[in-house]
């Protein structure tokens, strides 16, 4: 995950931005940084932080970063731990004079780079992913744009970075568009980031979702050059869509919120004849799935969940005792719209189990008589190496149970997973999978099948 947000061309860069990580503080809660630049008189100016946006960016530290270029991260660890060091965004004095960096995704040939690196003289000042790439940058004959397509087809993995060198701002989606860029436009200035929410809740209008594998340099309100520097088949992160981004933003045309309840549907139809009284979501991610749930089978909304919205979110929490921490804080029952209910209760996903289990235990504590768990993610089964924190098999459920033995586990009546064609047909860009394939998405999680050819 993480949220990137980098804006040029304008006198309250550092500003806008930090308007920005707002709006995508759900991709990452960990940390968070901005590096602005007075190009007229080559100043940088940084401010990193651990903690949320709010927290990290008080009034003072904000009225310092003044520039006319800038570029902020949200981060949520993949690779290298959660702390001061590794919060972006980077910046380097290197041969291209001075860069800055953010980078979202993960580098999953990292520790051979690393290794390569270190081998033949490199220092590293962070213990992350993303600092290898401008070491692998720097490597490379040309300035930074010709050195730039040279490096990352060394790499392997996925990522959408925004690189500042003077007033110039380079925007990078790798060659499948696992992670996705937006470009926006904001008055004269262009806007880079993550999700298409973030430019339209400033006011920008939304351009385009940068195509895998461009590359798009900006200068001084003017796009100086646009071109696809390595084109591989698409292979959008379908995560974003079940999980990740904001139900407002669309990913590859599609809004999310459309996505979800889309997804609920299917789920609904797979479960054709389930006896229930209420449909109810699990808050905040669950809530489109159990809608179009709702709709589609006649089964009554009812929201007998509700969440605490001065907590974040409990699946992207650095480690298993903070997530545990955080759902139980973070959900409060109705009881009046629980008690003697049968439910089915529509979440998102399961991958560690954590949610379900205090969330089905919390309902049949308020008096629930059965508890249908639906979930419009299929079986989460391998690892993720692009950018969420899911490393190993052993941490996921459906690695180790079926659905009954799940249920059993957790204290439901049942588990139902969409099936992995109903959940694509759902999504956007979906012409091929209608004939089975995961065409325009990657859903290695849930097939094992890693579009970039890694082998688990
Ligand atoms: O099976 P698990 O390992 O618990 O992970 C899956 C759960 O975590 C996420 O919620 P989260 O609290 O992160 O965010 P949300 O409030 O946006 O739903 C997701 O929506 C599921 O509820
Ligand atoms: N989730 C992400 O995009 C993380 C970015 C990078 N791999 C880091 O750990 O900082
Ligand atoms: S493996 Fe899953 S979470 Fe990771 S990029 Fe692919 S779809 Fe997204
Ligand atoms: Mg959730």
């Amino acid at each position: 995950m993480c949220g990137v947000f980098g804006v040029e061309n304008n006198k309250d860069a550092a500003n806008i931005v930090f308007q920005g990580l707002l709006s995508l503080q759900h991709r990452g809660q960990e940390s968070a940084g901005i590096i602005s630049s007075d190009t007229k008189n080559n100043i940088t100016r940084v401010h990193r932080g651990m903690g949320n946006v709010s927290y990290v960016f008080k009034p003072e530290y904000l009225a310092g970063l003044n520039g006319d270029i800038a570029v902020g991260h949200v981060r949520y660890a993949t690779g290298g731990k959660s702390s001061l060091e590794n919060t972006q965004p980077f910046w380097f004095d290197c041969k291209h004079g001075r860069v800055i960096l953010a980078h979202n995704g993960n580098i999953a040939n990292d520790k051979q780079l690393a290794f390569m690196l270190q081998k033949t003289g490199a220092i590293f000042a962070h213990s992350s992913d993303s600092e290898h790439i401008m070491h692998m940058i720097e490597r490379e004959k040309g300035d930074l744009e010709t050195a730039l397509p040279k490096a990352l087809k060394k790499l392997n993995g996925a990522y959408a970075l925004i690189l500042l060198q003077g007033s110039k701002m380079i925007g990078v989606r790798d060659p499948h568009g696992i992670r996705s860029l937006v470009l926006g436009k904001l008055g004269k200035s262009y806007i880079l980031t993550s999700e298409t929410i973030a430019v339209e809740l400033l006011g920008g209008k939304v351009i385009k979702e940068l195509a895998p594998g461009e590359i798009i340099t900006i200068q001084k309100g003017k796009i100086k050059k646009s071109y696809i520097f390595d084109k591989k088949d698409k292979a959008v992160c379908v995560f974003e869509q079940v999980y990740f981004s904001m139900p407002a933003s669309r990913v590859q045309g599609q809004e999310v919120a459309v996505s979800r309840m889309a997804m609920g549907a299917q789920l609904a139809r797979q479960m054709k004849g389930i006896k229930a009284d209420i449909a109810m979501p699990v808050p905040d991610s669950g809530m489109f799935a159990a809608l179009g749930f709702a709709k589609e089978s006649g089964i009554d909304f009812e929201q007998g969940l509700v969440r605490n919205h001065y907590m974040g979110r409990s699946f992207i929490m650095p480690t298993q005792e903070l997530r545990e921490h955080l759902v139980k804080m973070k959900l409060f029952p109705i009881k009046t719209s629980i008690m003697g209910k049968k439910i089915v209760l529509v979440d998102d996903s399961l991958v560690r189990g954590t949610t379900s289990k205090k969330i089905v235990k919390l309902l049949k504590d308020c008096g629930a008589k059965e508890v249908h768990l639906a979930l419009s993610a299929p079986k989460v089964i391998s690892p993720c190496f692009y950018g969420i924190d899911t490393p190993t098999k052993k941490e996921l459920m459906s690695t180790r149970m079926n659905e009954k033995d799940i249920a059993e586990f957790i204290g439901a009546e049942s588990v139902t997973f969409i099936k992995i064609n109903n959940m694509l047909a759902a999504v956007a860009g979906n012409e091929q999978n209608k004939k089975g394939k995961c065409g325009g998405y990657c859903a290695a999680c849930f097939t094992g099948k890693y579009p970039t050819g890694l082998k688990v």
